[in-house]
């Protein structure tokens, strides 16, 4: 982590949340909401998911990526990018035409059959090339929302709401693993392409365990690009735009991105697990974000439907 990142970026100990006392709780909370506000990014350490849970995870995302584009293209073309692959160069941030330089594979909810919420979602597609994928990456799902609903509830706290008025939001939600494999760049890609282009996460919050190489970097208020790595056992955990429009930007959405390599030209890949609400919660104003100096600014959409234009927006649904 660059100097400038460690005095930027607050670091905190989920355990002072989960086992500490209620000072400590409390500090917690105030700390990650006072991180949400300052600078979009806080990084979190004793968040429990085990390093081998992510490093296998790491290796069979690998294994898939470097099948032969015929294999992986097998994987592609559900309702969206929604599940399973996404090609080279299709997704692009909001206001750009360039696609971002990096392919990927999303994972999402995995209901029992006849739960009410069943046919609600896709079905995750898996690459039978890579049979152990299926366990290591719904196990690794699983392990993200438990520490994204502790995180919510630390917030909820904060905000005086109840403690599971987020957490309900997202049981049984709409939340997204994606892996990410950021080939090296060669002459044959676009020149003005970046890896992830500037942009803010659709989603409530957004967590990052460490990625294989540098290049995440965070927009400050500003207006400073500064580079965030999280370290083995460190997730970086940022706002997205629900989370925005919710606390009537009193919690602003992170803008980010992801640069290309200056120095050694190989992958990166990271796993970002993008939390969701399901789709028919509704993304309604908190009322004890609306003041005289900040009227309400949107007005209640379902989940759901915010999600689709959003995908319209960045390509990954053509209306
Ligand atoms: O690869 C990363 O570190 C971040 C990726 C990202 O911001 C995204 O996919 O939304
Ligand atoms: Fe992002």
């Amino acid at each position: 982590m660059s100097t400038q990142t460690a005095s930027l970026v607050k670091t905190l100990n989920l355990k002072n949340f989960t086992h500490g006392t209620s000072e400590q709780r409390k500090e917690f909370a105030a700390e990650f909401e006072a991180g949400l506000k300052e600078t979009g990014f806080i990084i979190l350490e004793g968040h429990g998911v085990n390093t081998h849970l992510i490093e296998k995870n790491y290796e069979l995302w690998e294994k898939f990526f470097t099948l032969d584009t015929e294999i992986k293209q097998k994987y592609e073309g559900v309702e969206g990018g929604a599940r399973g692959y996404t090609g080279f160069g299709k997704e692009h941030a909001k206001n750009r035409s360039v696609g971002d330089l990096k392919e990927f594979f999303h994972v999402g909810q995995e209901l029992p059959v006849g739960h009410p919420l069943s046919s609600d979602y896709a079905a995750n597609v898996w690459p039978e090339e890579v049979a152990e994928l299926r366990q290591y990456a719904l196990n690794f799902y699983r392990e993200l929302e438990r520490v994204a609903r502790n995180m919510l509830e630390a917030l909820a706290i904060q905000m005086d709401l109840r403690p599971r008025f987020f957490a309900d939001m997202i049981q049984d939600g709409n939340s997204i693993l994606r892996a990410i494999h950021y080939p090296p760049l060669d002459d044959s890609m676009d020149k003005g392409g970046i890896r992830a282009g500037e942009h803010e996460d659709i989603n409530l919050i957004t967590l990052l365990v460490e990625s294989t190489a540098s290049g995440l970097e965070l927009l400050t208020h500003e207006g400073e690009w500064v580079p965030v790595k999280a370290e083995k056992g460190q997730i970086i955990v940022d706002a997205g735009d629900m989370l925005s429009r919710i606390t009537n930007e009193v919690i602003p959405a992170t803008t980010h991105r992801v640069v290309n390599p200056e120095g050694e030209n190989t992958s990166r890949y990271s796993m970002p697990f993008f939390v969701h609400p399901y789709p028919n919660s509704l993304l309604e104003t908190i009322p004890s974000c609306i003041t005289e100096d900040n009227p309400e600014k949107y007005p209640p959409i379902t989940a759901g439907d915010f999600l689709y234009e959003r995908l319209v927006e960045i390509g990954l649904i053509k209306k």
